[in-house]
Order: C-alpha cells, then structure tokens, then sequence
C-alpha cells in the first residue's frame, strides 16, 4: 500500500472519514506500523497522535504487560510490550487505536489496556487487515468486550507464516 500513493491515500480518507464527526479526541498508533497509517488519519482530522511504543523506547512511560504474538519477533520468542506517555491521553478523552494488522489481538488489548489505564475511552481499533481465522477480536472482547474493531479487509486469508510462504 506504501508503494501505491493512490491506494495509500484513499485507505488514509476512508478511515478518516469513518471517524470525522464522532468526536474523536486523538488517534493512537501501535509500533511500528500503526506509526504509517495513524499519523496521516490524524492530520485529516485536524487531532494529535501519540504512540504505543515498544518497552524501553521512551521517557516517562507507564510499560505495560508482556504479551505474545503469533509470528517470532527479533528475541524469537514472539513476546513483546508495549508503552505510553503518560500525557498521551487524559481521563474521559475519546481516542481510536490504529494499526495495520490484527492477528491473535496481543498487540491491541495491550493497547486498549494502556489507553483504559490512563482513564481515556477507546472508541474503536480500526486495522487495514483482521486475521479472522487467528480470533484476535474475539480474545480482545473477553476483556474488553465495549472496544469495537473495524478492518478495511477482515477475511480468512494471510493466514499462511512468511517462512512457509518462501
Ligand atoms: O495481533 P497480534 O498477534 O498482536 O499481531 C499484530 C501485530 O503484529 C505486527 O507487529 P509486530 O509488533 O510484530 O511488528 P512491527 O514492530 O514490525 O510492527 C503487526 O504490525 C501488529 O502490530
Ligand atoms: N500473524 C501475523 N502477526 C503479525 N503480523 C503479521 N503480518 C502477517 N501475518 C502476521
């Protein structure tokens, strides 16, 4: 999507115009390549962006909880954690959480459970692609069953591991 400015712009506007009118305080973005799609869709709606960073990456943080993903990151193990700035949000502020993929939802309920930690409302996730197969929606909603997530593409498909797929 990157390499296509015309695809890239359009995904940008429809999430843009999924939001406009709801009232939507600021647009959090998931490490790293929620940090692509959110800052766009941010400034289509004229409201800040922050970060969920990976642990470690920034000061005055509040970490949040190891989770586990399905495909093996750089420690091999597919564990990761994320973190917010403390003044990334404030209590009661409605903010929607952007990231390119959902798979098995480690990512976005340690997001979902950073942003409810700083006592704002998570309005939705809103993803490029849900691995429907992987239920990540599903295990997100067995803890945070009021965060709706909207995907542009919500399909059974790349479903298959990079290394298998080679
Ligand atoms: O639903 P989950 O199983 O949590 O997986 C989804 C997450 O995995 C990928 O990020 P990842 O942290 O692997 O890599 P990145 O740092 O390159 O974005 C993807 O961009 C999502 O953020
Ligand atoms: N299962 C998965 N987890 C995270 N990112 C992915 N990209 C493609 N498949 C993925």
């Amino acid at each position: 999507m990157c390499a296509d400015p015309e695809a890239f712009a359009l995904a940008v506007k429809i999430f843009a115009d999924r939001y406009r009118g709801m009232k939507i305080d600021s647009i959090g973005g998931f490490d790293a390549r929620g940090f692509i799609l959110g800052p766009p869709v941010a400034l289509a709606l004229n409201i800040p962006f922050f970060m969920l960073r990976k642990k470690g990456k920034m000061p005055n943080v509040i970490d949040g909880a190891a989770y586990s993903k399905e495909y093996k990151g750089d420690d091999g193990a597919g564990q990761d954690a994320l973190c917010v700035q403390r003044s990334a949000a404030t209590a009661g502020q409605r903010v929607v959480l952007v990231d390119d993929l959902v798979a098995t939802g480690g990512t976005l309920m340690a997001g979902v459970d950073l942003v409810k930690g700083l006592g704002a409302e998570v309005v939705e996730c809103a993803c490029m692609i849900e691995l429907k197969a992987l239920n990540g929606v599903g295990k997100l909603h067995e803890r945070h069953a009021d965060v709706p997530v909207w995907s542009l593409i919500s399909e059974n498909i790349l479903t298959v591991k990079g290394e298998e797929s080679s």
